[in-house]
């Protein structure tokens, strides 16, 4: 299937190419069979997510001191922020009582995290207020803070003020193909350069416990210039179950960092980035909703300069309930492609 195909997947104009998703589905049938017998014996693996048993499972150290280990490290070798956000929000809701929902969270990301080392989360409970509670974490590794993190709380409140957008028009997830089984597709490819063949099949090592659903391939792959944004289905793999929305903000909290400031590098496949690291992370929640439940994440890159880049996010639910917003600033070093993408 030429790229071409490909970027017809997704909204277009408005309009989207039902049959082109359709047809790009029955190219890849045999492949997607394949991917989903090992993503079944998986999931029979580890029927809970990972993000429930291992990422976001903090062991307590003492009185508002907890300690959280590592499963996914990207390339880059630096820990994922979205794990340390994550993790932050989870150190903190463990002091706040039950009756209470997350509804924000700011933080800076001030050292880079060591993968090497567990980090440790210490807790001030900032203050407890009637509505609102509020709690600052510092992520510790080497004895230094890798992230400062304030994060609120409040107790459920009827509103008379109720608005939102309206969710963008998209596929649903039924008609789109995960990440995984793109990937197996480009490996498909004869005259696809060696090199790149080898950074897909990393990857596709990679033990990302988010399954994603990019709406439009080629915006992911950045295979040619586009708008600063993109949208792409996301939910954990396995099962967290209903009854703890604390949990699923943290859930939320460490996808939301998953691929947003890429968003950035959209207008320019000349360049590629050499150094790119999250400074800030801002969140919002807005509505209940279901990690382990596909969600469409829209993210957009309004500003870039300074070597920096301002991406904001927004998480749908699939019933078109915005369940919560985010913002970050990211650093951004380029150098220029040398060679085009072969993809
Ligand atoms: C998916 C996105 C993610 O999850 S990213 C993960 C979460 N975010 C992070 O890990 C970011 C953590 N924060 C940090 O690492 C620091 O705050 C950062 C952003 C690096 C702060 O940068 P800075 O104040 O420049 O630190 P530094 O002096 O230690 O330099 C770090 C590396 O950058 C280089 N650098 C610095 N300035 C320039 C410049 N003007 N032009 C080119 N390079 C520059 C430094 O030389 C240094 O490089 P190196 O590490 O020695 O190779």
């Amino acid at each position: 299937m030429a790229e071409k195909e490909l970027a017809g997947c997704h909204e277009n104009s408005g309009l989207i190419d039902k049959n082109k998703i359709l047809e790009a589905n029955e190219a890849l049938k045999s492949e997607q069979d394949e991917v989903s017998q090992s993503r079944n014996s998986q999931y029979q693996q580890d029927l809970k997510s990972v993000l429930l048993t291992s990422v976001l499972n903090l062991e307590k150290l003492d009185v508002d001191l907890y300690r959280g280990t590592h499963h996914w490290v990207p390339r880059t070798q630096r820990l994922f922020g979205g794990q340390i956000v994550g993790q932050a929000l989870v150190a903190a809701a463990k002091s706040v009582s039950d009756s209470l929902y997350a509804h924000s969270l700011h933080c800076y990301f001030v050292r880079a995290g060591d993968p090497k080392v567990p980090v440790l989360y210490q807790v001030d409970r900032t203050r407890d207020g009637r509505s609102f509670t509020v709690r600052s974490v510092k992520a510790i590794q080497h004895g230094q803070p890798i992230l400062i993190c304030q994060a609120s709380f409040q107790t459920l409140q009827p509103s008379p003020l109720q608005h939102q957008f309206p969710m963008p028009v998209v596929p649903p997830p039924e008609d789109l193909l995960t990440v995984e089984e793109l990937i197996h597709h480009y490996l498909s490819k004869p005259d696809l350069a060696e090199e790149a063949k080898k950074g897909l099949k990393k990857l596709l090592a990679n033990e990302v416990p988010i399954e994603i659903k990019p709406v439009n391939p080629a915006h992911f792959y950045r295979l040619g210039p586009e708008q600063p944004r993109r949208l792409f289905w996301g939910r954990a793999r396995g099962h967290i179950g209903e009854g703890n929305m604390k949990l699923h903000c943290c859930v939320a909290a460490y996808v939301s960092d998953f691929a947003l400031l890429g968003t950035v590098l959209l207008p320019y496949p000349e360049y590629r980035a050499k150094f790119a690291a999250s400074l800030d992370h801002s969140m919002w929640f807005h509505s209940t909703f279901r990690s382990d439940e596909w969600m469409l994440y829209e993210c957009e890159s309004p500003w870039a300069g300074s070597s920096r880049g301002l991406v904001q996010g927004r998480m749908w639910r699939r019933d078109g309930m915005l369940a919560a917003s985010c913002s970050q600033e990211g650093v951004l070093r380029v150098k220029p492609v040398t060679e085009p993408s072969k993809l």
